[in-house]
């Protein structure tokens, strides 16, 4: 399974958020999306996911216009966590998960889909919040319902964004041991937009780093973020130390601190 983008420019008012852009995605792999704030993670993942519709250029699953395919066949193959996501009506954490079964559901949940809610739950460890009301939980336990929605779905391809953003040290690392264990032990491909460039780096096999003007270097987490390319793009002097947990990366102090 795999996704590609040819050429993409994306607009929301006059001038290009997006520009020609072109990136595959592969199972299997998880990539980092990394970049200054406002230089358009966010909007590429959307037009990735087909949630925005590029301005020119296409994107396919699998070889096919992703434009072209129904939205019950791309809910089966692709799943997106948004950053913050408002609920607006009273709805369990039970509940919530088991709307990632829609695509599948034709009149009745059947066994097969409460068991799959089920063991999402112990994977991410909130059964104990099942019957909570989702607009109850903290900013860290929504982040965690709305990843294992999105795991619910059984999507080929997962799309996160910022999906650590919420999450202490420990959760953090929970997540991202769920995301590598689809990819590496379900052949998923998993894409994440990311801040935290520690995190890309560590646990990524392909990162994207984006700059202005279309501009933007992609390859393995030790080529992408060298600190020559993190000075071009973030105008930042960092420092690359080796620790026993392989490279760190550490802002050096230039007076702003
Ligand atoms: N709905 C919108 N209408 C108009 N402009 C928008 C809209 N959404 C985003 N933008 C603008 O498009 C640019 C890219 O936004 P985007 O959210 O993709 O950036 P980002 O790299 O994900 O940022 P961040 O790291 O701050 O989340 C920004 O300048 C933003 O202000």
């Amino acid at each position: 399974m795999d996704i590609k983008c040819q050429d993409l420019y994306f607009a929301y008012n006059k001038d290009d958020v997006i520009k020609k852009i072109n990136l595959e995605i592969k199972s299997g792999q998880l990539t980092s999306i990394v970049g200054p704030n406002g230089i358009g993670k966010s909007t590429l993942l959307k037009c990735l996911c087909n949630i925005y519709k590029p301005k020119h250029g296409v994107v396919y699953l699998n070889g096919k216009e992703i434009v072209s395919m129904n939205s019950r066949t791309l809910a089966k193959n692709l799943a997106y966590v948004p950053q913050k996501q408002a609920i607006s009506f009273s709805m369990t954490v039970y509940e919530m998960i088991l709307l990632g079964r829609r695509p599948y559901i034709k009149w009745k949940v059947s066994a097969n889909d409460e068991a799959i809610v089920e063991s999402i739950l112990n994977k991410f460890k909130i059964m104990h919040l099942a019957e909570r009301e989702i607009n109850t939980l903290s900013g860290g336990e929504k982040q965690k319902v709305a990843i294992a929605r999105a795991l619910a779905q059984e999507p080929n391809i997962l799309f996160l964004d910022e999906p650590t953003s919420s999450l202490d040290i420990n959760h953090q690392l929970e997540v991202i041991s769920n995301l590598r264990s689809l990819v590496y032990q379900e052949s998923k491909a998993v894409v994440v937009v990311l801040h935290d460039l520690n995190l890309a780096n560590r646990f990524s096999d392909k990162v994207f780093l984006m700059g202005k003007d279309g501009f933007y270097k992609e390859g393995s987490p030790e080529e992408v973020l060298s600190s020559e390319n993190i000075k071009d793009i973030y105008n930042l002097e960092v420092e690359i130390i080796n620790t026993s947990q392989g490279k760190y990366i550490i802002p050096r102090d230039t007076g702003i601190f």
